[in-house]
């Protein structure tokens, strides 16, 4: 039983409340009931493996796990995904989401999928946001969401009803406990100081560290494309990003490329599914990290635990290259099969394309310039020295247009 709370809480940073599931493991004796939400705003990437890992262990320990696909919030939060659009982003999570998990060896049986606004519309949860905002300030409203609402200059009020419906989810998914990024602690603590004057139970919160990105200092972002590696990278694209990774030879610290292995190839390789009579359950096996190093460099080394693999590396037995070496490997292992059912499936590939169409650059180019600004006629003079130095030999490159459209991506997008 202990064993559970320590699967449980394995890999987190921290919980709050965790006597709630020590009550429900030891003397309620029943599976815990957790959620985890995400909204679905910009192509998750492979950041997302850290909650799927989890999501693994919760289900290892026996928990039920409900995902949410908070398709409001994502739409609350400064329109990060247009309400014409969310609906296919919905479908484009779940299926990704899943392919994520059968990668990982996650039996996709044990686990529910939620969509937010299946119950958030509801007269009893739409009087429980009312009944919510006539207790939680502005100020604490605002607060709760600081770090997960985009900030921006006039913010809007649909950014302040955010926090208030993550917390009231608790309720109306009927969960123990709430899971997340240490990045929505501020809206776990808002729950459970608002909740129990609702007359609802207060609960749980498990929080996972947030893994930094492939710049330097910089956490992974949808705005960045070399900061994180999408899901369906192709595997060139994949190593070419990981190799330009910022990596400083014996710099433990703050250092992405490692916290990759610890929070994800090293619990990954855990996972197993085994029998046990008629069921399959899942276990969980010998960590393990491989690099084929060249034999000049030592040669091929495995790691089963991230303390010696960041022994070794701080003492620069381990170089930046052979990591990424054995991370850009380990890593297009577990994208393959993400990436083979894309290719093999046209309704995926479809629903990928309506999910996240590309922007239309506004025609005439006076418009151009007002919506896309100085950031339009650089990449039109960039383009423009491109195709002069290039004297027209290729003309395969981006037209004027296509890098209207990139540009504008880039504003559009987080
Ligand atoms: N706030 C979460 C998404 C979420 C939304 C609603 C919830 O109830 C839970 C989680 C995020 O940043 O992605």
């Amino acid at each position: 039983m202990a064993d559970k709370l320590k699967i449980i809480t394995q890999n987190l940073q921290e919980v709050l409340n965790e006597q709630i599931i020590k009550h429900v493991i030891e003397v309620e004796q029943r599976p815990l009931n957790i959620y985890w939400g995400t909204a679905p705003t910009g192509r998750p990437h492979c950041g997302y493996f850290v909650p799927m890992t989890k999501i693994a262990h919760f289900l290892q320990a026996g928990c039920h796990v409900k995902i949410l696909l908070a398709d409001l919030h994502a739409f609350l939060d400064n329109m990060k995904a247009p309400l014409d659009l969310v609906a296919y982003r919905v479908k484009y999570y779940e299926r990704i989401i899943k392919a994520m998990l059968s990668s990982i060896g996650v039996p996709i049986d044990k686990l529910t999928f939620v969509i937010g606004s299946n119950y958030q519309l509801s007269e009893k949860y739409t009087m429980d946001i009312f009944r919510m905002s006539s207790l939680v300030t502005q100020n604490d409203a605002k607060r709760a969401g600081a770090d997960v609402v985009k900030q921006v200059e006039s913010p809007l009020l649909s950014g302040l009803i955010y926090p208030l419906m993550q917390a009231l989810d608790e309720q109306h998914l009927d969960v123990d406990a709430q899971f997340g990024g240490v990045d929505q602690r501020k809206i776990f603590v808002l729950a459970e100081e608002y909740l129990p004057p609702l007359g609802y139970k207060k609960r749980a919160h498990l929080m996972n560290p947030m893994v930094p990105g492939l710049t330097q200092g910089g956490k992974m972002s949808s705005s960045d494309p070399n900061s994180k590696i999408d899901l369906l990278d192709n595997p060139k694209t994949v190593s070419k990003k990981i190799a330009s990774a910022f990596c400083a030879a014996g710099v433990v610290e703050g250092n992405g490329l490692i916290a990759f292995v610890e929070y994800v190839l090293l619990p990954v390789s855990q996972i197993s599914l085994t029998n046990i009579g008629d069921e399959k359950v899942l276990v969980e096996k010998e960590a393990r990290f491989f690099i084929d190093r060249p034999e000049k460099w030592g040669g091929p080394i495995e790691y089963s635990s991230i303390e010696q693999l960041k022994a070794d590396f701080a003492s620069e037995k381990l170089s930046p290259q052979d990591l990424k070496q054995g991370i850009s490997e380990a890593l297009n292992k577990l994208l393959d099969p993400i990436r083979d059912e894309f290719d093999n499936d046209p309704s995926f590939k479809e629903l990928e394309a309506k999910a996240y169409p590309p922007p239309v650059a506004p025609k005439s180019a006076k418009k151009k310039e007002k919506v896309l600004g100085s950031k339009y006629l650089e990449a039109i003079e960039a383009k423009k020295k491109r195709e002069t130095e290039k004297q027209g030999a290729d003309a395969t490159g981006d037209s004027i247009d296509d890098v209207a459209a990139k540009v504008s991506e880039t504003n559009i997008t987080e």
